[in-house]
């Protein structure tokens, strides 16, 4: 089938059911945000804090573009690399795009746990959280919807995902 992306918005599940989803076709599984970490020597947050977002828009889409993919393979993206430059487009021409859609307040539950590791949440908790999470999906829905599959992600199985890919 050749390359399927993963889109959506931070906390979704891009990692974890592309990772799985690779398992159960046989799929090479490649996380973008972890190429950007390898090729950058250093985690999100600290590119984040030493050279800021437009920077780190700049090196997310050479990484995009630039990676060599194995003929086969689901790539988790970054939750915010939809929405810049032509990615979608770019994506949708190279391969099968599947957003992973839940709702702000569930989005909430599961990322009030992980946010170090995500600039943009840091400093954010409980309501204040839930309504930058209402904000911020409602600014870029409009790009992760380009994808051509929806995922439901309150309904996510390796199954479900490998009859979605091949519907
Ligand atoms: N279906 C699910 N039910 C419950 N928890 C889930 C589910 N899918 C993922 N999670 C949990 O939600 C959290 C976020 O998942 P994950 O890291 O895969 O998201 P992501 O979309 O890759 O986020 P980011 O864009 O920030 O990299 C993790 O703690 C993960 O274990
Ligand atoms: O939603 C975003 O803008 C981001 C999501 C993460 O996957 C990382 O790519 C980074 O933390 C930015
Ligand atoms: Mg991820």
């Amino acid at each position: 089938m050749g390359l399927i992306f993963f889109v959506g918005f931070m906390g979704c599940g891009k990692t974890t059911w592309s990772r799985k989803l690779a398992a159960k076709l046989g799929y090479e599984f490649i996380d973008l945000d972890h190429v950007l970490e390898e090729q950058a020597g250093m985690s999100i947050a600290e590119y984040f804090s030493s050279f800021g977002e437009a920077s780190f828009r700049e090196l997310e889409s050479a990484v995009l573009k630039q990676t060599k993919y194995p003929e086969n393979a689901v790539v988790s993206t970054g939750g915010g690399l939809p929405c810049f430059f032509d990615h979608m487009d770019w994506m949708n021409a190279n391969g099968k795009t599947v957003y992973i859609k839940l709702s702000p307040k569930t989005l909430a539950d599961r990322l009030e746990n992980g946010k170090a590791k995500r600039p943009l949440l840091r400093d954010k908790h409980g309501e204040e959280l839930i309504a930058f999470i209402t904000d911020k999906l409602a600014e870029r829905e409009d790009f992760y919807l380009k994808a051509a599959l929806i995922a439901d992600g309150l309904h996510m199985s390796p199954e479900y995902l490998e009859e979605l890919v091949n519907s």
